[in-house]
Parts: C-alpha cells; sequence; structure tokens
C-alpha cells in the first residue's frame, strides 16, 4: 500500500549535504509541507554501510523517522561512469574524503585521471544517479529513483550547484552542471526524475 503525504504533513529531510537541501527545499516548495532537516534538529548522519543507493537512502530515511518520529525523506546519490565500470557510484562521496573534510576537486581529478590511465574513448559517458527515500516512523516506506545520463569533460567549469556539477555534461547541453543556475539545471537532474516519481505517487 503507497502512503501519500499531504499538505500541512511535517517531513525531515534526512541529508546533511547543503546543495542537497537547497534543490530538494524547492522541488517540495509548491507542496504546502512543512520541512526541517537533520542538520537544523540536530540529528547525526548514520553511516553509510550499504552497497546500492536504495539500501543507503533507506538506512538514512529509517535513522531520521525513528529519532524524530516525524516522516523523513532521504537522497542517496552519485556518479557511473561507464568506462570506469560504474566508479565511483555510492562511492561518489567516499572519493572526496580526505583528512580535512571533503574535496571534491580532488575526487573530480581522480575520476578524470582514471579515465585518462585507461585510455577512455571519447564522449566518458555517465549519469547522475539519485535516489530518493520516503520512510514513516512505523518502518513503512517508498523508493524513487532517477537518473540523468551525460558526459564528463575536463576541465572543471562554472561555480554554481556543487560535488560533481562542474565536469558533468547532460545530453543536448552544452554548459555543465556547475555552469547553470539552478532553474536551468532543476528540470534536467537526475533530482527532480526521481522527485517526478514520488510527485506522481506521493503527492498528487
Ligand atoms: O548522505 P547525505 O547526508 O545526503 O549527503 P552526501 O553528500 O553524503 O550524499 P551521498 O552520500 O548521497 O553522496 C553522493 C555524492 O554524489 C554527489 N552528487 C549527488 N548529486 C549531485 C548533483 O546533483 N550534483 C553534483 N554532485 C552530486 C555529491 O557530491 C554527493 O556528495
Ligand atoms: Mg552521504
Amino acid at each position: 500500500m503507497m502512503r501519500k503525504l499531504s499538505s500541512g504533513d511535517r517531513l525531515v529531510l534526512a541529508s546533511h549535504n547543503a546543495g542537497k537541501l537547497r534543490e530538494i527545499t524547492a522541488l517540495l516548495e509548491p507542496y504546502g509541507i512543512d520541512v526541517t532537516s537533520a542538520g537544523v534538529l540536530g540529528l547525526p548522519e548514520p553511516e553509510e554501510t550499504e552497497d546500492t543507493f536504495a539500501g543507503n537512502a533507506r538506512l538514512k530515511a529509517h535513522f531520521a523517522a525513528k529519532e524524530t518520529g516525524l516522516i523523513a525523506l532521504s537522497d542517496d546519490s552519485g556518479i557511473e561512469v561507464d568506462a570506469l565500470d560504474g566508479a565511483p557510484g555510492v562511492y561518489t562521496a567516499d572519493w572526496a574524503e580526505t583528512e580535512n573534510g571533503r574535496d571534491f576537486m580532488q575526487a573530480m581529478s581522480r575520476t578524470w585521471r582514471e579515465l585518462e590511465e585507461r585510455n577512455a574513448p571519447e564522449p566518458r559517458t555517465g549519469r547522475f544517479v539519485c535516489t530518493l527515500c520516503l520512510a514513516w516512523p512505523d518502518g513503512h516506506d517508498q523508493i524513487y529513483r532517477g537518473d540523468a545520463s551525460g558526459r564528463l569533460v575536463w576541465p572543471p567549469r562554472g561555480d554554481q550547484g556543487f560535488g560533481y556539477d562542474p565536469i558533468f555534461m547532460r545530453d543536448g547541453q552544452s554548459v555543465t552542471f556547475g555552469e547553470m543556475p539552478y532553474s536551468q539545471k532543476e528540470p534536467l537532474s537526475h533530482r527532480s526524475a526521481a522527485f517526478r516519481k514520488l510527485v506522481a505517487e506521493a503527492l498528487v
């Protein structure tokens, strides 16, 4: 049985990523949901121990729903590069980890270096993937997945967006997600593709 969110429901966003929070808040804006976040409520970040996007999305959403007693929405996402056999995939954030916190310039450089080492032919195709999990405090959940296919480019371009946006060019586009204002990225993104499915099933 699928459950629906209704206007006035209180929802906790189970993410500590400022870029995602900005994008998901904007997507939810028209629906009259009362949105708060894991950071605002002081929730710790659960360890992402699963090896699938859906597994980690479930883990993050259920953790926040149980801790708060609210409906929770999580986002587990990443970039899959074809010539790297889908890497970094679920490990996209891990590739950015350094002793001093996350460094996405380092993660993007590693990705490009590995493509060079393999002499991967152009275009260097791949996709952003987003899995949203909506979880209720009683343990029920619903999963929505979206993707956005494109190619990786070098050097990084643009200072908008977050994460890998400066090296990702969506199919049919001639600028990276990093060069687009959010209003231009939104209709093209993996996150909004997943969100459209959530809206169709759980919001209207
Ligand atoms: O787990 P939470 O707290 O939500 O935040 P996170 O940053 O750790 O998120 P993930 O575990 O899902 O890791 C996915 C990484 O993939 C990257 N990513 C996901 N969506 C992206 C987007 O729209 N643009 C650029 N990079 C993105 C981003 O850098 C994330 O850190
Ligand atoms: Mg994470």
